[in-house]
């Protein structure tokens, strides 16, 4: 049954401004009907509702275009393989959606959009299912990894390395998800910080986030010989390898992982391009990576390494990393990749945009469409 993209669009006029009630309601409705599926979920639920809200829009907003919505489904089906996610479980979650949908939407809901819903959940289901067989055929769902390496850099920052039993395929600027066995279910994304290795090792720089419960966790109750869980990579900033053009890096405090990474993967290329790093922090003492980052400097010749300090009042010249850019009279005449906070993105973003920085050549972790919210976060 093909889905019935103008009523599931009318019904959304009414679901979007309850979506968050539609949420916990149908939380509340699948723990109560299904109790053996809470314990695939974590204690708190917050994240895990943003993500459901953040899913459907995503379903909505993209009816249209079917090789996008597919990709994006078989993402999303892939990234559950983790939770243990089943195919019998799908039905189970479409019956309490609808139903958390029809409750709260009230009077206002029709019965066509019961139908239009239902078809379209089984068009998800197939297609998520589908992707989650085909995945499992080759590759696993999570990747155990022992911690190796374990530097505290600063009281709140610290350097992980970890090895996973079994090859963990990746690129240079992708970022994995992780679990400790501090808090179970509880997965949070973070940048790996170099390129592949023949050792299969990879290195994660965390910053304690206040409250943050699994950089909490990797900073102060981790320790060389824990195994965390890794979930399979993503992320879609990467190096154009085809390319020889220069590379400018923008990095604001631990947004210096990805690009790190890919300062390391452009040394195998055959024809090294110049490449300007450029790292923002707020104090001096935040720029946590600067030993590694000379050894990498001396390492390739092509490479400069500028570290831009925006906050520190012992240092007259106080500049924010874009303004570091200009004042090295950087050509911005390649690609520039920019990785932090969403704030720091969007001003730095903001600022190429006015020197004059085709769009095209500008790759941040961001949804392309620009307001959204960040690919990435972590804590
Ligand atoms: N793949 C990704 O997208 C990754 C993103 N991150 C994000 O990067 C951030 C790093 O945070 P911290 O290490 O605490 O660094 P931070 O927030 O202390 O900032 C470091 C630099 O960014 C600049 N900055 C911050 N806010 C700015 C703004 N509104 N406008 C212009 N410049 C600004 C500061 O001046 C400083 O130079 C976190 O939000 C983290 O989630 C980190 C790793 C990977």
């Amino acid at each position: 049954m093909p889905v019935d993209i103008a009523v599931i669009r009318q019904s959304w006029n009414v679901v979007a401004p309850v979506a968050d009630r539609i949420g916990v309601h149908f939380y509340a409705k699948l723990f109560a009907d299904h109790p053996q599926l809470r314990e695939m979920f974590p204690p708190a639920m917050n994240a895990q509702r943003d993500r459901l809200l953040h899913a459907l829009t995503q379903v909505v907003l993209n009816l249209e275009d079917g090789p996008g919505l597919t990709e994006y489904l078989g993402q999303l089906a892939r990234d559950h393989r983790k939770y243990g996610v089943l195919p019998e479980h799908y039905p189970a979650v479409g019956r309490c959606l609808v139903h958390a949908m029809r409750a709260e939407v009230g009077p206002a809901w029709r019965a066509v959009y019961d139908a239009a819903w239902i078809d379209a959940y089984r068009f998800v289901a197939d297609v998520m299912v589908h992707a989650a067989e085909q995945e499992a055929a080759h590759t696993p769902a999570v990747w155990p990894a022992v911690v190796v390496g374990h530097e505290m850099r600063g009281r709140e920052l610290v350097v992980v390395t970890v090895e996973p039993r079994e090859r963990y395929p990746y690129r240079a600027g992708q970022y994995a998800t992780l679990q400790t066995p501090v808090w179970p279910k509880v997965w949070r994304q973070y940048s790996i910080a170099n390129a592949p290795r023949p050792d299969n090792r990879l290195t994660f720089h965390v910053r304690v986030v206040p409250g943050g419960w699994v950089s909490t966790a990797l900073a102060h109750h981790t320790r060389p010989g824990d195994t965390v869980l890794l979930g399979p990579p993503r992320g879609a900033m990467l190096l154009d390898r085809a390319s020889t053009r220069h590379l400018v890096f923008i990095a604001g405090g631990t947004g210096l992982a990805p690009l790190k990474a890919m300062v390391e993967e452009s040394m195998w290329l055959p024809e090294r391009p110049n490449i300007d790093l450029f790292h923002g922090v707020r104090r001096h003492t935040d720029a946590y990576d600067l030993p590694d980052l000379m050894a990498l400097r001396s390492a390739h010749r092509r490479l400069r390494v500028v570290k831009a300090v925006s906050d520190d009042p012992a240092d007259p010249r106080r500049e924010r990393v874009i303004d570091a850019v200009q004042n090295h009279r950087v050509t911005l005449d390649g690609d520039v990749y920019v990785c932090g906070s969403p704030d720091m993105v969007r001003v730095t973003v903001g600022q190429l945009r006015g020197l004059g920085v085709p769009p095209r050549m500008i790759h941040t972790e961001y949804d392309p469409g620009g307001a959204a919210a960040p690919l990435v976060h972590t804590a």
